[in-house]
């Protein structure tokens, strides 16, 4: 079987940017550029669009001077306009050595649009990238809405295409914009075409619109295209583009024919570093990336991973530097309850299981959610026996005022010996973190480090809410979260670092 090597090109910071509200800044650009060409290992990276501001031209020259000093700069992009030599000054400021030209890839376009007869929009594209040529800048073309136009315009495509083969051009890019390809038009259309021009490049720009821009990914690469434009969580203009994680999964799974050249170890990581950049939060279930997608809920499913992986895939999570956890709630079971214990190093007999398993399943009839972290508490609860208790916050003042830094004074016992510590902080519950800080550096222990702070009251209610906070922790044994619940949002999260401190603490 012939095997064909296809460019990942990363859209991210450009088409990704153009998720609704979303703006990176220079110092963000920068390190996403840098772990997506050093790290996960994509081929080009299209980081901005010519012209668009000030902080923008700011951004690319940032990442154009680290790409030449680290031999990157032919694999960094930017979008051009036809403009009569515009975009090509402002990529001449910013360094940058390849650009993505935008043009009209259907007639309905162009003519309502541009208002301009094709010989006139050819020969304009012509200038442009005689330009470019002159001045060292290399040219990929994009034809914008080519699906519609593959669609309605073919004649003027195929015009387009003929005109282009004769062109300096490196790569040809062809969009849906609006994500309205079927995969079996994706793969039609790019057949039709690679047929004709078998030794041109050509990329396929994937939208999600009806959530198939995996699948047409998929049948554009059997049709022969030689690059794709993703995005890392699907980020782009409406429903966003073909994402990263997934498609890179499906063509390491399903497309033997198919070499990429990304390391899928990084999927995750570069995934929870653009959600933090961008603020827009991955789905819970989103594949490879989101937070439950490795996470089994059904007893069932857990009781068939202890008998010869039964519920196992290729698409294991250790792939993408993540792990399998086993959720504990209504419909979880045993064999879930027994996979957390066996995590946290505790074991039951076959009755206390039963009740613990019991209890589980209130809770989660009554929506609750359970923790891992929870078990020894729901443990000791249902045995009827008092959880050991290593670590308890006897007693604390906090104080807030306008103008004064908050403060604290604590009193803290571990295993029988009691500390009062007081310190300042940023919040209250900051200092709060300080004095436990203090006792643990008089003790000599090793504390957790907060690395995610979430607070929620019930949807619908006011000031008086019972809050929950629940705070994910990491210490040298990896990542935890605990639970507080207080009608003080503080006060709930105290109760959580509480939980986390029982947990730590041997
Ligand atoms: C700007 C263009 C190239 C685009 O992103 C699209 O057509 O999807």
């Amino acid at each position: 079987m012939a095997v064909k090597r296809i460019e990942i090109m990363d859209t991210t910071l450009r088409d990704g940017e153009q998720t609704s509200s979303v703006s990176f800044s220079a110092s963000e650009k920068l390190t996403i550029a840098k772990l997506l060409l050093e790290e996960l290992k994509v081929d080009r990276i299209e980081i901005a669009s010519a012209r668009v501001s000030e902080g923008e031209l700011q951004a690319v020259k940032d990442v154009t001077n680290w790409a030449s000093k680290n031999n990157h700069l032919q694999a960094v992009e930017v979008l051009t306009f036809v403009d009569k030599g515009v975009s090509i000054n402002w990529m001449l400021e910013a360094g940058a050595k390849v650009q993505n030209l935008l043009t009209k890839g259907s007639l309905n376009h162009l003519t309502h649009q541009l208002k301009k007869t094709p010989n006139q929009h050819f020969s304009e594209i012509e200038e442009n990238i005689q330009l470019a040529e002159k001045h060292g800048i290399a040219t990929n073309v994009y034809l914008e809405d080519w699906s519609n136009g593959m669609r309605n315009s073919k004649a003027y495509v195929f015009e387009f295409l003929e005109f282009l083969s004769r062109q300096p051009v490196k790569r040809i890019m062809l969009p849906d914009t609006l994500g309205v390809l079927t995969p079996q038009e994706s793969y039609d259309f790019i057949k039709e075409i690679k047929d004709l021009y078998p030794n041109l490049h050509f990329d396929f720009h994937a939208h999600n619109d009806y959530d198939l821009g995996v699948s047409n990914v998929m049948e554009g690469l059997k049709a022969g295209a030689d690059g794709l434009h993703l995005t890392v969580n699907g980020m782009g203009e409406r429903a966003g583009n073909a994402p990263m994680a997934s498609s890179i999964a499906v063509i390491n799974d399903f497309m033997p024919e198919i070499e990429i050249g990304v390391n899928e170890t990084f999927l995750f990581t570069i995934s929870k570093l653009v959600e933090t950049f961008s603020g827009v939060m991955i789905p819970s279930n989103k594949p490879v990336v989101g937070a439950n997608v490795f996470t089994q809920t059904a007893g069932i499913h857990a009781d068939g991973d202890n008998k010869n992986n039964l519920y196992f895939s290729e698409l294991m999570p250790e792939r993408f530097g993540r792990t399998r956890q086993y959720a504990l709630g209504k419909s979880s079971g045993k064999a879930n309850i027994q996979k957390n214990l066996q995590e946290l190093g505790l074991q039951l007999n076959d009755e206390d299981l039963k009740k613990v398993t019991q209890r589980i399943i209130e809770l989660g009839d009554k929506k609750q959610v359970v923790t891992k972290e929870d078990l020894p508490y729901i443990i000791s609860d249902v045995l009827d026996r008092t959880y050991e208790e290593k670590v308890k916050v006897n007693s604390y003042v906090l104080t807030h005022s306008k103008g004064l830094k908050p403060s604290t004074t604590v009193s803290i016992t571990i295993n029988n010996e009691t500390f009062e510590e007081s310190s300042q902080g940023d919040g209250q519950f900051d200092a709060f973190m300080n004095a436990i800080k203090r006792v643990f550096k008089k003790k000599k222990l090793e504390l957790a480090a907060l690395i995610d702070y979430a607070v929620r009251i019930p949807p619908g209610s006011n000031s008086d809410a019972l809050c929950e906070t629940i705070i994910t922790w990491r210490n040298s044994s990896g990542e935890f979260k605990t639970r507080g619940l207080d009608s003080d949002q503080t006060v709930s999260a105290i109760k959580a670092t509480e939980k986390m401190l029982n947990i730590i603490v041997s």
